[in-house]
């Protein structure tokens, strides 16, 4: 019989360790509540696959986390990677936002180990809870050999997404993960079934380093709409943005009245990465708007949150907008 393997289950909050009042409150619950070691004592079946330990980062939903909680998390998982003692690695985490941490550990980790990021929809108190069996599937990925050298992962719902692609595209439902281009893989009745491979370079094939990042650049968000103003974009310069991710509508389209705003923003050298606000597709470079004219640069198929966590990396190494653009095309 194989050595089972040895796997740290980081705890930071969100429904998984989420409590509700009766067994029917599958969506009205207090979230981040339960210690992740009672999470982990909750599925005895975990015991015989891995040895495993747990360790409490944070209690939050993960809506709360911030750029300081993001390097913390990424300092821990990359110390404990350099364990010989540490084979994988999973991390409890709010659904709301593990698609940007996953993203963002998938392009700063320097490691092959498996790290496996996983939440519920439901938290454990629920009639159908999907906590368990979501835990259960991400510490056997995070034990596996085939897991090894594919990036941070997203294991939920039965299916296991490159954290690069991976988006929530549903509120309320379990099966609300979804990647653009499919899972790599599932989990089947306790077996890694594996389609497909990351295309972009992660982890130990990137410029990014978790342990050498100790702050990340300010970048921020304007969601584009009919009669969008200015307002936002004046007030996050002024709030000391060193970029401003325009989520735009379309192909990443800028109203007549935000053109001018858009040049004036450029103007005061903050970079302007255009994004799309319809949850798929690329944004044309020099498609609707005239890039190379105004210097502005383009997301490639990220939407803005997942283009957030990669402009305030690429600005860790460059201020040079064509630079920039190579890196958002790159990964
Ligand atoms: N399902 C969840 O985990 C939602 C929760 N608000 C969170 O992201 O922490």
């Amino acid at each position: 019989q194989e050595k089972k393997a040895n796997v740290v289950v980081i705890g930071t909050g969100g429904t998984i360790a989420g409590a509700g009042a009766s067994s029917v409150n599958t969506a009205a619950y207090q979230s981040a509540v339960v210690p992740v070691d009672k999470i982990i004592a909750a599925v005895p079946e975990i015991s015989k696959i891995a040895n495993v330990r747990g360790e409490q980062i944070f209690q939050i939903g993960s809506e709360s986390f911030n750029d300081e909680r993001l390097l913390k998390l990424g300092k821990r998982v990359s110390e404990l990677l350099k364990q010989s003692d540490v084979d994988g690695i999973v991390i409890t985490h709010g659904t709301d936002t593990i698609e940007e941490t996953a993203y963002f550990l998938n392009l700063t980790l320097k490691s092959d180990k498996p790290v496996v990021v996983v939440g519920s929809m439901r938290p454990g108190t629920a009639l159908g809870a999907d906590g368990a069996l979501n835990l259960y599937d991400a510490v056997l990925v995070a034990s596996s050999k085939d897991a090894a050298g594919k990036g941070t992962l997203v294991v939920m719902n039965d299916e296991i997404h490159s954290g690069r692609d991976v988006t929530k595209s549903n509120s309320f439902k379990v099966e609300t993960f979804r990647s653009a281009y499919g899972p790599l893989g599932y989990v089947v009745e306790g077996k890694l079934m594996f389609y497909r491979l990351p295309a972009r370079p992660h982890t130990t094939q990137t410029e990014f380093d978790i342990d050498k990042i100790n702050s990340l650049p300010r970048v921020d968000i304007v969601y584009n709409y009919g009669n969008v103003s200015r307002a936002a974009y004046d007030a996050f310069v002024t709030a000391g943005a060193k970029a401003i991710i325009h989520d735009g509508t379309g192909n990443g389209s800028v109203a007549e009245q935000i053109v001018p705003v858009l040049q004036e923003v450029r103007a005061k050298g903050l970079q302007v990465v255009r994004a799309t606000r319809t949850g798929s597709g690329v944004v044309i470079r020099n498609g609707e708007q005239n890039d190379d004219k105004f210097d502005w640069v383009v997301t490639d198929d990220q939407n803005a949150q997942k283009a957030r966590i990669l402009t305030a990396l690429a600005l860790t190494k460059t201020n040079d907008s064509k630079e920039l653009q190579k890196i958002l095309w790159k990964y």
